[in-house]
């Protein structure tokens, strides 16, 4: 019988660089041994509403994402379950139809906004890191990212951003920092944390092949 899998939360603001460091830390490894479940990929499906009222939403609070879904996914890939992982589309607010089939694997990397402000999610997770950027990059790098990738107005993510991206981040996100075992600044490109956060993993794997 295998161990458990070995699942470490990624929070973070948007545009922290999550994303990023998971990606660096996944290419140290093969693609047998990290499964990357995105919280993002769990926001609630809204293809009930209308478009324009989905643009009302605010993405960045608690009550946006079905976590309730992610738990019990996340309980299925520890007990070695297969998953139908969602999809999101981001130019549309909503999941799509297609869903992802993901086996299991020895590491889970969790990532997003908010896996550090829901205690269930918590309690699931082995190695809980933050990573921390200023909000100036935080939102540079937003503008670029959402305009190029997002469909989205530079007038529109300006006004996401004051009236929901940075109260919510203030108010849900930034405090979850104290529950971090590692904090990391800057995100991306900072390499001597993703040494360590490597380092770490393989020797919790070792350990597992050892027993
Ligand atoms: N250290 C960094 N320096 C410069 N750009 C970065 C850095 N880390 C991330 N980025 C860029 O910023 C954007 C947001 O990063 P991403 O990893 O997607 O953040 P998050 O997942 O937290 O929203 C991406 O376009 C990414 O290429
Ligand atoms: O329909 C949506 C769903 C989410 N967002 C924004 O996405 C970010 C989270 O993604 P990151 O990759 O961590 O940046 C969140 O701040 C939401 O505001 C959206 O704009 N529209």
């Amino acid at each position: 019988m295998k161990d458990k899998p070995v699942v470490i939360g990624v929070a973070g603001g948007s545009g922290s660089g999550k994303t990023s460091v998971t990606r660096s830390i996944c290419n140290r490894f093969s693609d047998k041994t990290i499964l990357v479940i995105e919280q993002d990929y769990y926001y609630k499906d809204q293809s009930h509403l209308p478009f324009e009222e989905r643009l009302n939403t605010n993405y960045d609070h608690p009550l946006a994402f079905d976590n309730d879904l992610l738990i019990e996914h996340i309980h299925d890939l520890l007990n070695r379950k297969s998953v139908n992982k969602p999809v999101y589309d981001y130019k549309i607010h909503t999941r799509s139809e297609e869903v992802i089939h993901v086996q299991p694997k020895d590491v889970i990397i969790l990532e997003g906004i908010l896996v550090l402000e829901d205690p269930r999610l918590v309690d699931l997770m082995d190695i809980k890191v933050f990573v921390d950027t200023d909000a100036d990059l935080r939102i540079i790098r937003r503008l670029q990212r959402d305009i190029k990738d997002r469909g989205r107005s530079l007038d529109s993510v300006i006004d996401q951003y004051l009236t929901a991206v940075r109260p919510s981040h203030l108010q849900f996100i930034e405090p979850t920092k104290r529950y971090a075992d590692i904090i990391i600044p800057e995100g991306g490109e900072n390499y001597v944390a993703i040494d360590i956060m490597a380092s770490k993993i393989e020797n919790i794997l070792a350990k597992n092949t050892e027993k």
